[in-house]
């Protein structure tokens, strides 16, 4: 069955990592052909020839700039990243999945002072979120491990995603105030949306039909 109704192809930006899986089990219920390339292959271009759509294995962080530049028509990718890297695309749906939440964390015994410090992945959400409180901090730039900055002194705070909560818990960190909640977004390339939106329509349609119910 061929994905488009037309002859263009559509190229899919998909998040390599932590939401890889349960992206690939929504695209199997939403009646994508999911090759076993796709799924176990260390390739980073998968063509799906006879349903006109092509993969791209990205880091997370990198799919909206595929996605802007239009080297993907389309990307799979988490609000988190969409928040921080601020690409001009277009957010078409919300798949519901890969659920967790932009927390503030601390040790249990932290006390407002006079330098502010907030270790993060995530400068822009951080530094947006402490503004819109009235709060000066300085914010420092990690790149992981972020729940060591309160444990070694760097920072009073984190900024950080927490799903189970179990790297604050074992960590010995609280969390403190909650930014907003995550989930997996569906984004397009703004002239792709207007250039192929047969082929975006269609791939959008079969996910919202799969789009997890009462949530
Ligand atoms: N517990 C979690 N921790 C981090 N990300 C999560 C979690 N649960 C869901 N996510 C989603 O998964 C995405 C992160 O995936 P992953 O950790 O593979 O990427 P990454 O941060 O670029 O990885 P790394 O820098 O460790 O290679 C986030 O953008 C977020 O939307
Ligand atoms: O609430 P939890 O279920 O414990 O998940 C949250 C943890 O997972 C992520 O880290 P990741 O594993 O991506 O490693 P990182 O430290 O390299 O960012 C996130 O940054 C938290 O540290």
């Amino acid at each position: 069955m061929a994905l488009t109704k037309n002859d263009q192809k559509l190229t899919i930006a998909m998040p390599k990592g932590r939401i890889f899986e349960e992206a690939i089990h929504f695209l199997q219920q939403a009646g994508l052909q999911v090759t076993a390339e796709l799924q176990d292959s260390r390739k980073l271009i998968i063509p799906v020839e006879n349903a006109k759509l092509e993969f791209i294995m990205a880091k997370p962080t990198d799919v909206p700039t595929y996605v802007e530049y239009g080297v993907a028509d389309v990307g799979v990718v988490g609000k988190d990243v969409l928040l921080e890297e601020e690409r001009d695309v277009y957010e078409l749906l919300d798949l519901h999945i890969g659920y967790c939440r932009m927390m503030v964390a601390s040790l249990p015994d932290w006390k407002p002072t006079e330098a502010l410090r907030v270790a993060t992945k995530y400068p822009k959400i951080a530094s947006q979120y402490f503004r819109e409180q009235g709060q000066q901090v300085e914010v420092i730039k990690l790149n992981g491990s972020v729940e060591l900055a309160p444990m070694i002194g760097l920072a009073d705070r984190i900024v950080d995603i927490v799903s189970t909560g179990r790297t604050l818990r074992e960590n010995g960190l609280v969390e403190l105030e909650s930014i907003c909640e995550i989930t997996t977004r569906l984004i397009a390339n703004r002239a792709s949306y207007r250039m192929k939106s047969e082929a975006v329509d269609e791939i959008a349609g079969k996910f919202l039909e799969v789009i997890p119910r009462g949530n």
